[in-house]
């Protein structure tokens, strides 16, 4: 069905366009492309899928299945993910050298498509601060990451000004801004109602202040990706331009497939990537690279006097360690019960992460610990990093799976007595504990499913719903 457009964004779509504006309306009237990206640190890529171009792991499905009755989706080993924003991959892979240890910041993280892509592309020496100003919204990038099970992520909490305090402190900076939301209009029909030219000067204006506020947290050399879901040139390579008035940078180009449609766009030098639906299979987006060629050194860390974050005991040390499958490689960290796995070659910057900003999750949270009773938490059920043998684990149905998900009693009747790793199709889910005669859900109630399951445990729907890897 044709999309009712704001005729100022019809007049300024028509100039930008010319010829194409036809097919540009025609598409907006097309359904959305589904597009998932795949977690290979938990799942196969699965054959027979049509593959988004710019990407290793993104992958089109045929039509929008119910993703809530997938356990793989609430597993992390996939995220339902717009394929233009994917671009991404191209901008990382052909900027900055993904074999070395980067010190990555996503400033505008949530819900956590940009941030899981980057835990899965950055090295596992690498470290990624993923930020959300919004408090909710980093709750939910928090439970995105944690199901993602990357151990080198960070979620904090705080207005971009308050990174003024890490000077040179990252490599990388994403800033994924928030916009008009132009090239959402096809998706998501409210952002047709909000739009209008002074929210479009209005967002401009503020990405104009987010990017000076974290200017300076980028390393001389650093590179930012800059990226946006509209159209319009004050958003876009006109930000780009005024950037380049301000501070010193310089502009990269990155090489295309002519097949993949993708748009090029110049402005003052200033290079810059527009995806349009009626050429790419996906939504609006536009994505530019930039190096920063001047600006401070980055920061010398030293050792706290008073360390925020204090090691376990040997002892609560020992009792978890030989959960991961790389002990060596995680510092143990004791915060009031929890007990958390950091990277060991960060802590120095990680003492200033925590010291200077709100986290909300770092690391691997392993466990609760009082006295020597240790319970294991939900994330570690979901981390990459959890050793294969370090629990017994009870591989279930899909039927089983949903019910645990749906936080139901569950029987494991193979399992022994005790903390029990509920996996579907090899994929961590959660913890169950198994007692005598019946096993606790230790699911977390805030990540449950919350529809009812009647319909979907019918068998011949078992059947038909889909579930990665079998298509
Ligand atoms: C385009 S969305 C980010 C999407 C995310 N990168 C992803 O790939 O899932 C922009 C984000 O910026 C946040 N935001 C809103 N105002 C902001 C501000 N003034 N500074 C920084 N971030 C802001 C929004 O809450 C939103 O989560």
């Amino acid at each position: 069905m044709p999309v009712q457009l704001p005729s100022s964004f019809q007049n300024r779509m028509q100039t930008q366009l010319g010829a194409d504006f036809a097919a540009f309306t025609a598409a907006l009237g097309q359904a959305s492309p589904t597009s998932i990206r795949v977690n290979t640190g938990k799942a196969d890529l699965p054959s027979g899928l049509p593959e988004v171009p710019w990407t290793q792991t993104g992958f089109y499905l045929p039509t929008r299945p119910s993703f809530t009755l997938d356990p793989l989706f609430h597993g992390g080993a996939y995220y339902v993910q717009e394929a233009s924003s994917m671009f991404l991959e191209q901008a990382l892979r052909q900027s900055v050298d993904l074999e070395e240890p980067l010190a990555v910041l996503d400033l505008c993280g949530a819900p956590g498509g940009k941030s899981t892509h980057l835990a899965s592309l950055l090295s596992p020496e690498s470290l990624l601060v993923s930020n959300e100003v919004i408090r909710a919204r980093a709750g939910i990038l928090a439970e995105n990451i944690q199901k993602w099970g990357s151990g080198n992520v960070v979620v904090t909490n705080n207005d971009p000004s308050h990174f003024q305090s890490l000077t040179g402190f990252f490599d990388v900076l994403v800033v994924d801004a928030p916009c008009s939301g132009e090239g959402m209009f096809r998706k998501d029909p409210d952002a047709i109602q909000e739009w209008s030219e002074a929210n479009v000067k209005l967002c401009s204006e503020r990405q104009r202040r987010i990017l000076m506020d974290v200017w300076d947290c980028l390393k001389p050399g650093g590179v930012l990706i800059y990226s946006t879901c509209t159209y319009n040139a004050e958003e876009n390579e006109e930000n780009l331009a005024w950037l380049a008035q301000q501070q010193d940078v310089e502009t990269i180009a990155l090489e295309l497939q002519p097949s993949w449609q993708v748009t090029q766009t110049q402005e003052q030098g200033m290079h810059g990537y527009r995806f349009y639906p009626h050429k790419t299979q996906g939504e609006g987006f536009f994505l530019a690279v930039v190096r920063k060629t001047g600006g401070d050194e980055a920061g010398k860390y030293r050792k706290s006097k008073r360390p925020y974050l204090v090691s376990a005991s040997k002892q609560e040390k020992a009792l978890v360690q030989n959960w991961l499958k790389e002990p060596k490689d995680w510092e143990i960290v004791k915060h009031q019960d929890t007990l958390r796995a950091l990277p060991a070659a960060w802590m120095l910057e990680l003492e200033q992460v925590y010291e200077k900003l709100r986290v909300v999750y770092g690391g691997i949270e392993l466990a609760e610990a009082v006295k020597n009773n240790v319970k294991p938490l939900p994330a570690l059920a979901l981390s990459q990093h959890l050793a294969p043998d370090a629990f017994p684990r009870a591989e279930v149905d899909l039927a089983t799976a949903l019910k645990f998900l749906h936080r139901e009693d569950v029987s494991l009747e193979e399992a022994a007595n005790g903390w029990v790793l509920v996996q579907f199709n090899g994929v961590g889910l959660g913890w169950g504990k198994k007692l005598q005669n019946r096993v606790n859900n230790h699911y977390p109630k805030e990540w449950r499913i919350r529809m009812s399951l009647d319909e979907a445990l019918q068998p011949e729907n078992l059947a038909k719903q889909f579930v990665l890897g079998r298509v």
